[in-house]
């Protein structure tokens, strides 16, 4: 499981290690952490231009002791200080001690291009976006196509949100300290992160709310049949989607809802011919089941398809038409799946206030709805009542595909079948469906079809 702490554990974790430690000793073990991943950035240090953005704190400490770790290995370091009369005093004098110099201004800090840049303008610290002078630096550096190395967090996210609130790094890669942080797992901070390294440091952390399950974790969770098992005792999954206009959609649910973990797919809704046809195994027509699929591709019929659904009193995923007959769900074990733009229109807000806080209103909704809430996205965020939420972080861009979502609400369907609670079925589901489509892809494009292909295969390894 990979965990994402809040500032105030991190805080507060680090307060308890650093009493049984030498004064510095974790600013020296992130500051080592951090010059071994810009050296393996760097490919070669010895020679390379270092740029390092400092700010007032000890963000700014960790990249001058880092900095000074690489003059001494032939780097040359220069730092550009943007607090001037706060600036970490051990750090700087440790980089100029090394060798390392300051530069004056942003004009002299870009007059040869540096290699790399290493933002340690502002941690965990930080509050709301760059301020103007860090961010003319920023931008004078992206513009000049400067890859940069963030220290801990690209500067200007909010880290407890994952929101960005104003002008920010873009960073290559992060080197964070002792844990993940919510902002290198959610959306649209994640992006700004890059691609996210942990220097541990030993700290003893609690519980986290944000998580994000890896191959093991979702192995683990998979339901497995019983030896004794039959298709009853594995589960019944139904699937009530698509319409006269939509037909595909009821095509692609049934497909991900058939990957195999249920022990029987029903289809009941418009499109049964379809459905037969492209799944001979599937059984058309009302009856029992321990979970239902209702309203992808569902049209006009939606209402009454979550009515009859709710009627059953087992758990239920509601997708895309669904998502607006909520009142006709009732209140027992559901698992809504909207994208941006549905949960916007469920919680009547914009979509791009969903987009720029995706956390909060993905809790938001699971809290008013008393649902579990899987927010799609590039980082899919799966949110229970109770405040937990996990990320997911595989799968790839080729997975925003029309149809790719109907795949999805089918497969999770199959796992509330099988017996998971909604909570585990959105993010295993969720997390299948990315690692699917990543075997897909393998680097090209796909179709949502190629996702639920896929599917056994990426499971069989799992379990394997
Ligand atoms: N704790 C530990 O054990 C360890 C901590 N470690 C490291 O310490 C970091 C946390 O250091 P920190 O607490 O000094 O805060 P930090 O993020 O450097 O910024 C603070 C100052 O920045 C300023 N500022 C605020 N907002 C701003 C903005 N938007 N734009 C620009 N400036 C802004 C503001 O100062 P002001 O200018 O307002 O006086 C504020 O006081 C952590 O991320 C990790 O890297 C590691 O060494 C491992 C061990
Ligand atoms: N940039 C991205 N990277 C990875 N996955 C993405 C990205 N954008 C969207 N997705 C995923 O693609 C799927 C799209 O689903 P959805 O929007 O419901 O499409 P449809 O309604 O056509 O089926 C979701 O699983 C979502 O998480
Ligand atoms: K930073």
């Amino acid at each position: 499981m990979r965990d994402a702490h809040t500032v105030e554990q991190v805080r507060a974790a680090e307060a308890a290690l650093m009493a049984r430690l030498p004064e510095g000793a974790l600013m020296q073990q992130a500051a080592t952490g951090l010059s071994t991943a810009v050296a393996d950035l760097l490919g070669r240090v010895y020679g390379a231009r270092v740029l390092l953005l400092v700010g007032s704190g000890d963000n700014g400490g960790d990249a001058l002791w880092a900095g000074a770790r690489l003059a001494r290995r032939g780097a040359a370091v220069s730092a550009r200080l943007l607090s001037p009369d706060k600036t970490h005093p051990a750090g700087l004098a440790a980089l100029r001690a090394a060798g390392g110099r300051v530069v004056e201004d942003d004009v002299a800090a870009l007059a040869t291009r540096p290699d790399l840049a290493v933002d340690g303008i502002v941690g965990i610290g930080g509050r709301g976006g760059l301020r103007p002078d860090a961010a003319a630096l920023v931008a004078a550096l992206a513009d000049a196509d400067v890859p940069v190395v963030a220290v801990d967090v690209p500067s200007g996210v909010d880290v407890d949100t994952g929101r960005l609130d104003g002008p920010h790094v873009e960073a290559l890669a992060t080197v964070t300290f002792g844990t993940h942080k919510v902002a290198h797992l959610v959306d649209p901070a994640a992006r700004a992160a890059g691609t996210v390294h942990v220097v541990d440091l030993g700290l003893d952390l609690p519980r986290a709310d944000v998580t994000a399950l890896q191959a093991d974790d979702v192995a683990a969770l998979l339901p497995v049949p019983e030896p004794a098992a039959h298709k009853y005792t594995r589960g019944l999954v139904g699937v009530r989607a698509g319409s006269e206009q939509y037909p595909g959609a009821a095509v692609l649910c049934v497909a991900g809802a058939g990957t195999g973990f249920a022990g029987m797919v029903r289809y009941v809704g418009a499109a049964a011919d379809e459905v037969r046809a492209a799944h001979p195994e599937v059984v058309v027509g009302v009856g029992q089941v321990q979970a239902w699929v209702v309203g992808s591709g569902g049209g006009d019929d939606a209402a009454e398809a979550v009515r009859e659904a709710a009627a059953d009193g087992v758990p239920l995923v509601l997708d895309a038409d669904a998502l607006q007959h909520l009142d006709a769900a009732g209140s027992g074990e559901r698992l809504l799946t909207p994208h941006a733009g549905e949960l916007a229109r469920l919680l009547g807000v914009e979509r791009e206030e969903v987009e720029t806080d995706q956390l909060g209103f993905a809790r938001r909704a699971a809290e008013e709805t008393g649902a579990v809430v899987l927010l799609k996205g590039r980082h899919t965020l799966v949110a229970a009542p109770d405040g937990r939420v996990r990320a997911t972080t595989v799968g790839p861009p080729w997975l925003a595909t029309a149809g790719a979502g109907d795949v999805l609400a089918g497969l999770c369907g199959s796992l509330l079948a099988a017996g998971l609670d909604a909570f585990d079925a959105g993010s295993v589901g969720s997390w299948l469906h990315g690692a699917a489509a990543a075997h897909a892809s393998g680097g090209g494009p796909i179709r949502a079809r190629d996702v639920a292909a896929a599917l056994p295969t990426v499971c069989r390894a799992l379990l394997g």
